[in-house]
């Protein structure tokens, strides 16, 4: 990969400056009130270099609702339980259908199409969930949260947990459509739990890119010096990013920046610069796939200006 011309700091300076027209485009998730609330004009930015060091622009210290992008670090968690096993579980290819669509379920007997989507993420919160009380998992998965960005300040927003639960109506339906082909192992009530807490932490861009450190550093925090995955597993969780991260939006989103990433419908996406950086973006408004629209424009210019891309 080429290396960045001009120092990271004057491209995320050069970013913010180009998006201002664009802050504000799309529409803010309004399924529930806490993120119907938001203000559409935040935007923030966060990169953090394989040496450790970060750079912001914006509203980057700004905690907001990471949602989807919880699911890159429940499935990492999820491998360090079960390791391959997951795969009997769960699929590994791009599903081409909305983050939320229950259609391919039934074809597959109950076997969502990767772990990214909404089904395939409450597999994984079950597998999580299996032997624990879902408050024991909640403590474990804000745990590795906070590890993983150094910073105890990481919360779960109990306010949107409770909305997630009381609007989770597709949610709810998934759960119960896969327990019928029983690969939901616990009271669906209970995975559900999780996955809506998950989806209901907060966290700054910052926080997010530290967090995501090790994915653009063969497994390895920089930072603490110490081995959250192998390099192998960070390898082929990069992979998964990269062909369901953004849902049916996936390849538009590999064509656009050529990174793994991972959005969540708080606005907020989480990409990965294998050996140089980890970045986070967040504006609230959301294209008509439920991925921030602003920031994968920020990220399509800051890859290009940067040349940092898996293709080349
Ligand atoms: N794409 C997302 O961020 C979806 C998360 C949201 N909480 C849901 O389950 O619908």
């Amino acid at each position: 990969m080429p290396i960045a011309s001009q120092p990271v700091q004057d491209i995320l300076h050069e970013v913010y400056h180009e998006m201002q027209p664009h802050i504000g485009e799309g529409k803010v998730a309004d399924y529930i009130p806490a993120l119907a609330r938001i203000d559409p004009k935040k935007f923030g930015m966060a990169v953090v270099t394989a040496e450790g060091e970060v750079f912001t622009v914006g509203d980057a210290a700004e905690p907001f609702s990471i949602q989807s992008v919880s699911k890159v670090f429940t499935l990492t968690l999820a491998l360090g339980r079960i390791g391959a096993g997951l795969w009997s579980r769960v699929g590994r290819e791009p599903s081409g259908t909305a983050f939320n669509s229950i259609v391919q379920l039934e074809h597959e007997h109950g076997i969502p199409r990767n772990p990214f989507i909404n089904a395939g993420a409450i597999v994984v919160a079950d597998v999580l969930l299996a032997g624990h009380q879902p408050r024991e998992t909640l403590g474990e998965i804000l745990q590795f949260f906070r590890y993983l960005s150094g910073d105890d300040s990481v919360y779960i927003d109990e306010d949107v947990a409770r909305s997630e639960q009381a609007t989770g109506f597709r949610n709810a339906a998934l759960a119960n459509y896969m327990s019928a082909f029983g690969n939901i192992h616990n009271p669906v009530e209970k995975t559900l739990g999780v996955y809506y807490h998950q989806c209901s932490l907060a966290m700054s861009c910052e926080q997010l890119a530290k967090a995501g450190l090790f994915l653009a550093n063969g497994g390895r925090n920089p930072v603490s010096g110490l081995t959250v995955v192998t390099r192998e597993r960070a390898r082929r969780i990069n992979a998964l990013m990269i062909t369901c991260g953004h849902y049916d939006a996936s390849g538009d989103f590999a064509f656009r920046v050529g990174l793994p990433g991972k959005s969540g419908v708080g606005g907020g996406i989480l990409a990965i610069a294998p050996g140089k950086a980890s970045i986070a973006v967040w504006s609230p408004g959301l294209n008509a796939n439920g991925n921030s629209a602003t920031g994968t424009r920020a990220l399509e210019l800051f890859a290009k200006k940067s040349g940092w891309s898996v293709f080349g």
